[in-house]
């Protein structure tokens, strides 16, 4: 039997679906609403609505329950009282790559196979997050850094529990693939969700920057790409765009993230404070300058990421870089009034 036919039955089925036919493929999708609209199933329905769209079921002999039923117990592996990282990140990043693969200048450089694989390390990049940074498992020798010996110990994490929820009853969406395509899909999805991890971000941009010199001089496009390593970085830098969006997001959307984020590290630092370690960056309720810190992240991390993806796909990045430097005016006027207000 079928599935409903946006995976999962909710009253605002008609809207959801007007929702999709509209904007699934639309930077600035307001991903809180679909949240609403499908009654707290965000990543279950947009990677459904994706699947259609992209046709895996047939491409992939996946049967439409087999995806609704893997994605649920995904979806309810992401932890709903994070503000941060639950299920509707997921879905707003799978939905954001899904977006960014339909640039122009990315026609044709993707197999059917690297596409799925794109989704799916979305989709399943932070399942299970705990609601704190690397940095807070490691000083507090929690046992998912004694099991990652320290090293991407979330990404690891989420990795794991991804291909471990496969094995359950009527969840393994990639029974019908050949042996080589599965084996393939698992070491692009590991190599693009261990890329999220912060720490490995100046590497990961230093090599973008240093392809898209190289596709500068050579004049070239991107249909140039024949080994996996130039291939999956592009993956990598890809969902890496998608993961640091945010503040390249239409404000409304944008500002929900941040509340969002901070809510989450204030918890943590309410948490080092109370266990008697140094409170993290940015995680202090009562030190924190929320606009001030969104300023340097989008000017030494966001922007420049941003920039080389635009360069990459270029025209077709352009509106998502505009988008970002408004963002950024627009926190660095709110900290400078602040600051005006703090000193009057
Ligand atoms: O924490 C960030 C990386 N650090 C690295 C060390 O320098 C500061 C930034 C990325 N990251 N990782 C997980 C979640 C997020 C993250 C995602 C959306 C964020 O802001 C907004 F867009 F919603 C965000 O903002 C933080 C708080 C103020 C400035 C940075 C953070
Ligand atoms: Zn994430």
């Amino acid at each position: 039997p079928l599935p409903p036919r946006l995976g999962v039955e909710t009253p605002h089925a008609e809207q959801l679906s007007e929702l999709f036919a509209q904007s699934l493929g639309t930077w600035g999708l307001d991903i809180f609403l679909v949240d609403r609209l499908s009654c707290q199933h965000p990543l279950v329905t947009v990677v459904y609505a994706i699947a259609e769209k992209r046709d895996f079921f047939n491409k992939f002999r996946i049967h439409p329950s087999t995806l609704v039923n893997y994605f649920l117990h995904v979806e309810q592996h992401y932890k709903q009282d994070n503000p941060y990282h639950n299920a509707v990140h997921a879905a707003d990043v799978t939905q954001s790559t899904h977006v960014l693969l339909n640039a122009q200048a990315l026609d044709n450089v993707f197999s059917d196979l690297e596409i799925l694989a794109s989704i799916f390390a979305c989709a399943i990049h932070d399942v299970n997050h705990p609601g704190v940074t690397n940095q807070f498992l490691i000083n507090t020798e929690n046992e998912l850094a004694i099991m990652y010996n320290d090293a991407s110990v979330l990404e690891n994490h989420h990795c794991a529990v991804a291909f471990k929820l496969l094995q359950e009853p009527n969840s393994n969406i990639l029974r019908q693939l050949e042996d080589g395509q599965r084996k393939q899909l698992r070491k692009m999805v590991i190599d693009m969700v261990l890329a999220t991890d912060m720490s490995k971000h100046m590497s990961l941009l230093a090599d973008l920057k240093t392809m898209v010199e190289t596709k500068k001089v050579a004049g070239g496009c991107l249909l140039k790409l024949d080994n996996y390593s130039e291939k999956m970085q592009i993956m990598q830098n890809m969902v890496h765009c998608a993961d640091l969006s945010n503040p390249a997001k239409p404000m409304p959307l944008s500002s929900q993230w941040v509340t969002r984020v901070m809510e989450e590290f204030f918890s943590q630092g309410d948490r080092e404070k109370a266990l008697g370690l140094p409170v993290s960056p940015m995680c202090c309720r009562e030190t924190a300058n929320v606009e001030k810190s969104q300023v340097s992240f989008i000017d030494f991390i966001v922007h420049p990421l941003w920039e080389a993806w635009t360069e990459l796909v270029h025209p077709d990045a352009e509106h998502i870089l505009n988008t970002l430097e408004g963002n950024r005016d627009h926190y660095s006027e709110l900290s400078a009034a602040k600051e005006a207000a703090a000193a009057a």
